[in-house]
């Protein structure tokens, strides 16, 4: 506890209450530091994520990072941690309506890379931080176009690994590299923390950095 309380109380510390080892990754290459702040086997933080019955993929994809957000903040003041900020985000990929998740099995992420083989798909990733009462959130809004894949590409990558726990089933920074002819938006907001728009909260809460 020593440690995070002399942490905390200096201005360029947040929680971050996120399992994804990317979006851990993305906030270090900032240069934030941060804590995890992490559901406990309580929490059934999976739930959270739940798709409504014709749910817009932005409206959906907001929804959710602000359950996520909820949930870190009462799970900060129910462990009793010191006060700093609280970051939270979630990324999706859309194709027209249908929304991707992380795939359940091989043959889930089977169904989503041929489903989005060959076409342009978007990726929304949306940030949230709270401070206190404070709340700020955004929104990355990011277009990739994939080749058209094989059956035994597909195989192969599945094979790899790479699909578990990733949205829409692929990794940007992993070798779907491989086969994304384009992007246009953000690429660390496609691997799951735009970093541009979650440096513009950060600042706005006061967080400093570098
Ligand atoms: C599209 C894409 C997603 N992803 C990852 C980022 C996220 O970890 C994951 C989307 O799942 P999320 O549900 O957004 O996040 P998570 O369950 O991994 O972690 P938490 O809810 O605790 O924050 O997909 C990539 O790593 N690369 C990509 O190219």
């Amino acid at each position: 506890m020593r440690t995070i309380l002399t942490t905390v109380s200096s201005p360029g510390f947040l929680y971050l209450a996120s399992q994804s080892p990317r979006r851990r990754q993305l906030l270090e290459q900032l240069g934030v530091r941060h804590e995890l702040l992490l559901p406990g086997p309580d929490e059934d933080s999976e739930a959270l994520e739940a798709v409504r019955p014709g749910e817009a993929p932005a409206a959906y994809v907001k929804r959710v990072t602000g359950l996520k957000l909820e949930a870190a903040v009462a799970r900060l003041v129910r462990r009793g941690l010191p006060p700093a900020p609280v970051l939270c985000s979630d990324t999706t990929v859309a194709l027209g309506r249908a929304i991707y998740g992380k795939p359940e099995d091989a043959r889930d992420a089977a169904r989503m890379l041929s489903e989005l083989s060959g076409h342009t798909h978007r990726v929304l990733t949306a940030v949230a931080v709270q401070s206190g009462r404070r709340r700020f959130d955004a929104l990355s809004d990011s277009r990739v176009t994939f080749a058209k894949l094989t059956p035994a590409q597909i195989r192969g990558y599945i094979a790899g690994g790479e699909p578990t726990g990733k949205a829409g089933a692929y990794a940007v920074q992993g070798t779907a590299a491989a086969f994304i002819t384009r992007i246009a938006g953000s690429y660390t907001g496609i691997m799951g923390l735009p970093l541009f728009e979650t440096a513009q909260l950060l600042r706005k809460v006061g967080v400093r950095w570098g």
